[in-house]
């Protein structure tokens, strides 16, 4: 299982220092374009991207819920963690013109678009380049102080503006350099990319990669095909990878699993998306996040957290409850194991319990999702789920 400060986390380090250290596999620059391997190269929007036909705006998902939950009122002031394209950051200034809203993402298109925006807006949008984990110091050197904000607002993935652009690597219905990192112009050519992961990693690396991220139950196979493919040449293409994929699990043009909307599920979706999140440690930034946000939150202020995936929906369910992200609880006997198994822990510090005063009132019992019309207009908004909580 996936825990915070975990093998995963200690991977990513290891393989950027090599990455820093020496680029000794094609990197995602040298894109050469084969698609030969995948199944259908329509222009399709898989299941799990964003969800639109490409060039679409994102959509923000679950606008209403949001506003219910953080209730803005004149004078308040917000952080939006994950601004993308603005959507929700404008719900908020609709709702309540009268407020602050500091606009963060970890990737430079969205600020730029957050930087747009505030000209139209004037003081009341702020936009902020950098990660979750930055935010201490971002947030401080903006001299926004400890207990101060009003309330905290994540809409964690990927936008549909990242899977719709092929040259960025995330999506699988778009040939493209095996990138995928949100924030790689940050850091020049310092941060491992995914064609870094798969051409670099060893089996039981990308085994527990795929298997933990993806929650993939053929990570076996598909690691194993990754290995051979990668000793015949190095995989540096979206399309590459997602032939490869397919192969090692069904003969080309077979799809064997359907969403919930009934559409067909490219089987290297999973795979994907556990690539995405360990290039962009996506676990522990939201972990991190939360933490940071905690600390700038007034007594009475509100974070609200949607994920698209049980991983994320986890940490943010966990943290909200105190409960120490590092042991394995809420999951069955068996997983814990395979979990327990896969990614053994090595004496970390441990994160900090609550104490007996409870440090969040959970204001969502039961998880929200979003209604069904929603789903239909928007069908990424079919997976999310809202959490949220108030500061004691
Ligand atoms: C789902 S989109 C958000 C869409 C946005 N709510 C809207 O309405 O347009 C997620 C955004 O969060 C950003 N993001 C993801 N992880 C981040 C992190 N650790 N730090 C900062 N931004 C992050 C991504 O770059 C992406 O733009």
């Amino acid at each position: 299982m996936f825990t915070v400060e975990s093998h995963g986390f200690r991977l990513l380090r290891r393989l950027s220092a090599a990455v820093y250290g020496k680029r000794n596999v094609g990197s995602a620059a040298e894109h050469m374009g084969d698609s030969r391997l995948l199944a259908d190269d329509s222009d399709h929007m898989w299941v799990g991207e964003g969800g639109g036909r490409s060039g679409m705006q994102h959509t923000p998902v679950m606008v209403r819920e949001v506003l219910d939950c953080l209730d803005p009122q004149p004078g308040q002031v917000y952080v939006d963690m994950t601004f993308g394209a603005g959507g929700h950051t404008k719900a908020i200034l609709a709702a309540q013109p009268d407020t602050v809203v500091y606009a963060m993402d970890r990737d430079p298109a969205a600020h730029n678009m957050a930087q747009n925006m505030a000209k139209q807006y004037g003081r009341a949008i702020r936009p902020v380049l950098g990660r979750f984990s930055e935010l201490l110091y971002l947030l401080s050197s903006q001299n926004v102080q400890e207990n101060t904000v009003d309330g905290f607002l994540f809409d964690v993935g990927a936008s549909s503006m990242q899977f719709d652009q092929g040259g960025r690597g995330f999506a699988l219905s778009q040939d493209g350099p095996l990138d995928m990192r949100m924030d790689g112009e940050r850091f020049g050519n310092k941060q491992p990319t995914a064609a870094d992961v798969v051409n670099s990693l060893g089996e039981d690396d990308l085994y527990g990669i795929i298997k933990t991220y993806g929650e993939e139950r053929h990570a076996r196979k598909i690691s194993s095909a990754i290995v051979d493919a990668r000793n015949k040449r190095p995989i540096t293409t979206t399309k590459q990878l997602a032939g490869i994929v397919a192969s090692a699990l069904a003969p080309p043009g077979v799809f064997f699993s359907f969403d919930k909307l009934n559409r067909a599920v490219h089987p290297a979706t999973k795979t994907f998306q556990a690539l995405r999140i360990f290039v962009n440690d996506e676990l522990n930034e939201l972990y991190q996040g939360l933490q940071a946000a905690r600390y700038f939150l007034k007594p009475g202020g509100r974070a609200i957290v949607i994920t698209f995936h049980s991983l994320e929906d986890r940490v943010a369910k966990r943290y909200f409850q105190g409960a120490n992200i590092r042991q394995h609880g809420g999951t069955s006997i068996h997983q814990k194991k395979r979990e327990g198994d896969l990614l053994k822990e090595e004496g970390l510090p441990e994160v900090e319990m609550q104490g007996p005063r409870k440090e969040w009132t959970i204001l969502t019992s039961k998880v929200m999702r979003p209604h069904w019309a929603e789903v239909m207009e928007n069908p990424r908004a079919r997976s999310a789920k809202l959490r949220a909580a108030i500061k004691n």
